[in-house]
């Protein structure tokens, strides 16, 4: 067997930042990484229209630690330019304005939830209970009681049937039954933080798209509120990878995790052997779950979390629209549906002519329906329902792209989520080491979310590790 002090599961952000911070501590490093790249939920992908990333893209003005990496490894920040045209809603097989919902006789709420945007519902009541003021309190057992779903939370407020039923389409997380309010709230106060070095409202109060996808572009410090890396995200991880050299293995999945209590054995699925005195594993629970861990010590909780924390999932569907069809229609550019593909994203080229970039996002439970078909399948299947719901689309949109998170073997899933109950069962819990494994990962975030959660835990680990030595 190779030998090191660290043994780390996984390239992703996570993994190489823990692995930058221990090797400057001066321990021996290696990296094992299942894929033939690195960067793992960074992917950027050559296509004929330019680089696009198909993972992670934005960086807020609060992330330090990206920003800092950034830095370092000389990388070029851009204000992202991927603004939104105006958005309609597709609901119930009919085209509805949200301008006048309120007086739509298909609108069926009741009240005051009848003045609500129907395609925003999920997001509208998520925002407006949502009681966290700081990024840990999502932990603080004073709020247990909302380790509870939207629908509960809709039900325990009492609205309508109706409302409860436009909002399971437009839920943050993996659906209205499947994601604890807390999980939804921790990524909603975290996003207040970067609201907050923004420049003062009302800025962005006019846009009429409602994904936060709308870029302020007023430079704050060198920094709008959503920037790129030129190049393509997939530069941050690359350049992390290139300075740890050939501590990264590529094409080497774990399977087994052996620990003793004194050190422990990683196990590839090629045979490779390497031991170390400590393993720390930087992969999602989704693919962790497949590897055999063998340990002196039993951990039934943290078996649990491993087993049973649910993954949400999205694919994207990247193409290049070749010209407005949405003059010809007279409807709006984006649209949110409450049917299989989700939402057109229809992206500013800033002359309102000739080609535009545009996306088919589909998250939730539209995702984990979409994954069941294969990609070409799924490719022709979408572009059919664009053109039924939106004829004048017909033979105007060329595909750059395709990605569906849960059908890569190395992730299963976009992003972690937990279900309701799960933040009071393990939610609190879960980041903290088992004998001589220790857990990286977004999925084990405590204050931050997206690729600065990352960070974050590859942090976390080094710092555990670096006290125990
Ligand atoms: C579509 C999408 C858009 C996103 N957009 C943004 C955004 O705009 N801004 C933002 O901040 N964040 C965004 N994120 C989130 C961000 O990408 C993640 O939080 C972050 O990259 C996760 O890093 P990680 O190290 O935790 O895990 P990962 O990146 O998943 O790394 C895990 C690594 O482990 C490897 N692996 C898996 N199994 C094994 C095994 N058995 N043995 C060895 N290796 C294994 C994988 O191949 C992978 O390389 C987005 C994510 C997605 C999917």
């Amino acid at each position: 067997a190779e030998k090191a002090d660290v043994v780390i599961i996984g390239a992703g952000l996570s993994g190489l930042h823990s692995a930058e911070l221990l090797r400057e501590l001066g321990m021996t490093v290696i990296l094992l990484e299942a894929n033939d790249r690195i960067g793992g939920r960074v992917q950027t992908v050559q296509t004929v229209d330019g680089p696009i990333d198909v993972g992670a893209s934005q960086i807020g003005r609060s992330y330090a630690r990206v920003l800092d990496a950034c830095q370092r490894y000389d990388l070029k920040l851009i204000s992202e330019d991927r603004d939104l045209l105006s958005f309609g809603g597709y609901i119930k097989g009919a085209w509805v304005d949200p301008k006048t919902w309120d007086t739509n006789p298909l609108n069926r709420t009741v009240g005051d939830e009848r003045k609500i945007n129907p395609i925003l519902m999920g997001q509208a009541v998520t925002a407006k209970f949502n009681p966290l003021k700081e990024v840990d309190e999502w932990l603080d057992p004073k709020f247990a009681r909302y380790d509870i779903s939207l629908r509960q939370l809709m039900k325990r407020n009492g609205y309508s049937d109706a409302a409860i039923e436009l909002a399971s389409f437009s839920a943050p997380g993996i659906g209205i039954d499947e994601t604890s309010m807390l999980r939804m709230w921790q990524e909603e106060t975290r996003g207040g933080v970067d609201r907050r070095n923004g420049p003062p409202p009302p800025v962005q109060q006019s846009r009429d798209h409602p994904f936060g996808e709308a870029n302020d572009h007023n430079l704050v410090d060198g920094l709008a509120s959503t920037n790129n890396i030129v190049g393509g995200c997939q530069m941050l991880p690359l350049a992390m990878g290139a300075k740890l050299g050939e501590a990264v293995r590529l094409n080497r999945k774990v399977g087994r995790i052996e620990m003793t209590g004194k050190g422990a054995t990683v196990i590839c699925t090629d045979g490779s052997v390497v031991s170390a005195r400590f393993v720390i594993s930087a992969i999602p629970f989704s693919v962790l779950r497949k590897v055999e861990i063998i340990a002196s010590k039993d951990n039934p909780l943290q078996r649990k979390a491993i087993d049973t924390m649910p993954y949400a999932n999205t694919a994207r569907m990247y193409v290049t629209v070749e010209k407005p069809f949405w003059k010809e229609d007279g409807l709006p550019p984006s649209f949110s549906t409450d049917g299989p593909i989700g939402m057109f994203w229809a992206i500013d080229n800033h002359t309102g002519e000739g080609r535009h970039r545009a996306m088919v996002v589909m998250v939730g439970l539209v995702a984990q329906a979409i994954s069941r078909m294969e990609h070409g399948e799924a490719e022709a299947y979408i572009q059919a329902e664009l053109v039924r719901m939106r004829p004048a689309a017909k033979g105007l949109i060329r595909l750059a792209t395709y990605k569906d998170w849960l059908r890569d073997p190395n992730q299963l899933g976009c992003g972690f989520s937990l279900a309701p109950g799960q933040v009071n069962a393990f939610g609190r819990t879960l980041a903290n080491p088992w004998q001589n494994l220790h857990f990286a990962g977004e999925h084990t975030r405590r204050l931050d979310f997206g690729m600065e959660s990352a960070m974050e835990s590859g942090e976390r680990t080094a710092m555990e590790i670096a006290a125990l030595v």
